[in-house]
């Protein structure tokens, strides 16, 4: 790694650059702030370490130089003994470290050292996130069918907002993927998003999951802790099945949007913290108001606009899309496909578990047949159970919605048909206006 080495005293550049030489640095040595800033603007290093008292630019106005040209280098001062209060602050100002005079060969290289890891892992960092942002984005997300355009529409106005959110929807329907897009795609991006899983904690140990806690507040509490409002800081905090929370931490969640403040147990010190909530929940919360078991006020708190995320069995126009993504993930190597028959199945069973148990069927069908086409005889047992108990239902004379047999209908003729509507309307014998403006009605027109 190449090192610009900064220091008026001759002798200490020599025996420093002579260090570091032997640990594998190729070293350039300048005798004034000057002459240094001159060598960085001719060749960028990627590495500085200046010493801070230099009679004509001193170290913290060099370091203030170089951070304009260049944020990334990591720049080392070396103070003299005394002059610590300098140093930190010239830490403060975007300095990455500082070395007392005087010091050790393996203190230069041990500091030198752990600034390249830091800066390393902070890259790194960066990079993940920028991945994951990529990975989180909406355009990633499958949206076909109206309500979800209409979900993903609100979710990226809301992203741009810096309201808290409130996502309502069954399980498996995509709360998550939603929460995580709208983080990755708001201001707070570059910090954390924090996840709480709230019923999977402990109700008494939840509280100190949150805020915190202090050495011996109670029993158990062995060290002080933060939680995970304190590590949001900046970001965004995610409080997953937020209708199972416990009226005391209710209250206390309404104190940190009212006054974004809270303290840790145990403690009597107010904490501020600049934290988006996004929360989920699978339950009727609006209900569990009307019962007296949610507060009214953290309701209104948490959410401008609610966003509602419709059952997979509403919109069913989606899960052939869902299919081919799940089918390219799992094996992107061969050319899965599935037939029209096994399709039309797969539309018309209930989902109970939406979309975390059609990936678990496609899952399944994948690694159980080892075939590339899959059919019905390939769909679990469970799904051809509950085919025919529909089909049985339908034979016992039980009535179905007629609204919904036309739809199914509809879906499938589609489907037998390739898309092709004129084909499809042969299929169901009526006349091809009439089936266009039924789709229209079903919402079945791309
Ligand atoms: N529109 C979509 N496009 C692509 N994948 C989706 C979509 N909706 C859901 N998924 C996938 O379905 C699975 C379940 O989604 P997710 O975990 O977000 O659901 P959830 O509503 O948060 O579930 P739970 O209530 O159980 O926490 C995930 O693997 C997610 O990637």
């Amino acid at each position: 790694m190449k090192a610009l080495l900064v220091d008026d005293d001759i002798n200490l550049t020599k025996v420093l650059s002579y260090q570091l030489k032997q640990s594998g640095y190729s070293v350039s040595v300048a005798h004034s702030g000057k002459e240094g800033l001159k060598l960085f603007k001719e060749q960028i290093f990627p590495l500085v370490i200046s010493d801070i008292q230099m009679p004509d630019i001193n170290g913290i106005q060099l370091l203030e130089e170089i951070r304009k040209i260049d944020r990334d280098a990591i720049f080392i001062l070396i103070t003299a003994f005394g002059s610590i209060d300098q140093a930190v602050r010239a830490c403060e100002l975007g300095a990455d470290d500082y070395l007392t005079k005087p010091f050790s060969r393996e203190q230069l290289i041990f500091t030198i050292e752990k600034a390249v890891k830091i800066h390393r892992l902070e890259n790194e960092n960066l990079l993940l996130k920028q991945e994951l942002g990529q990975h989180f984005n909406f355009d990633n997300l499958i949206v076909q069918s109206p309500a979800m355009e209409k979900v993903v529409q609100v979710a990226s106005r809301l992203a741009q907002s810096d309201s808290n959110v409130l996502i309502l929807g069954e399980s498996g329907t995509g709360k998550n993927l939603i929460a995580k897009a709208i983080h990755y795609n708001s201001r707070r991006k570059d910090k954390p998003l924090i996840t709480v899983n709230c019923p999977s904690i402990p109700d008494q140990l939840l509280e100190s999951e949150l805020f915190g806690h202090v050495k011996g507040s109670y029993t158990g509490a062995i060290s002080d802790r933060r939680g995970k409002f304190e590590l949001a800081d900046g970001g965004t905090i995610f409080l997953d099945e937020i209708g199972d929370l416990k009226p005391e931490l209710q209250a206390k969640l309404l104190r940190v949007i009212q006054e974004k403040e809270f303290e840790r147990i145990g403690e009597n010190k107010p904490i501020k913290v600049d934290v988006r909530i996004i929360s989920a929940t699978n339950r009727d919360l609006k209900k569990l108001v009307e019962e007296n078991r949610f507060r009214e006020d953290l309701y209104y708190r948490l959410s401008v606009v609610p966003i509602v995320i419709p059952p997979l069995r509403e919109r069913t126009e989606e899960i052939p899309a869902l299919i081919d993504m799940m089918l390219k993930k799992l094996a992107p190597d061969r050319k899965i496909r599935i037939t029209p028959r096994a399709l039309s199945r797969l539309q018309t069973y209930h989902w109970p578990g939406n979309v975390r148990e059609l990936e678990n069927i496609i899952e399944q069908m994948v690694v159980l047949s080892g075939k590339d086409v899959l059919d019905e005889e390939d769909l679990p047992e469970s799904l051809r159970q509950s085919a025919s108990a529909d089909a049985e239902r339908w034979d016992s004379g039980e009535i179905l919605p007629l609204r919904q047999l036309e739809k199914q209908a509809i879906e499938r003729a589609l489907q037998m048909a390739d898309g092709n509507q004129s084909q499809a309307a042969r299929l169901l014998e009526i006349p091809r206006h009439v089936l266009i403006y039924k789709m229209k009605k079903f919402d079945l027109l791309k």
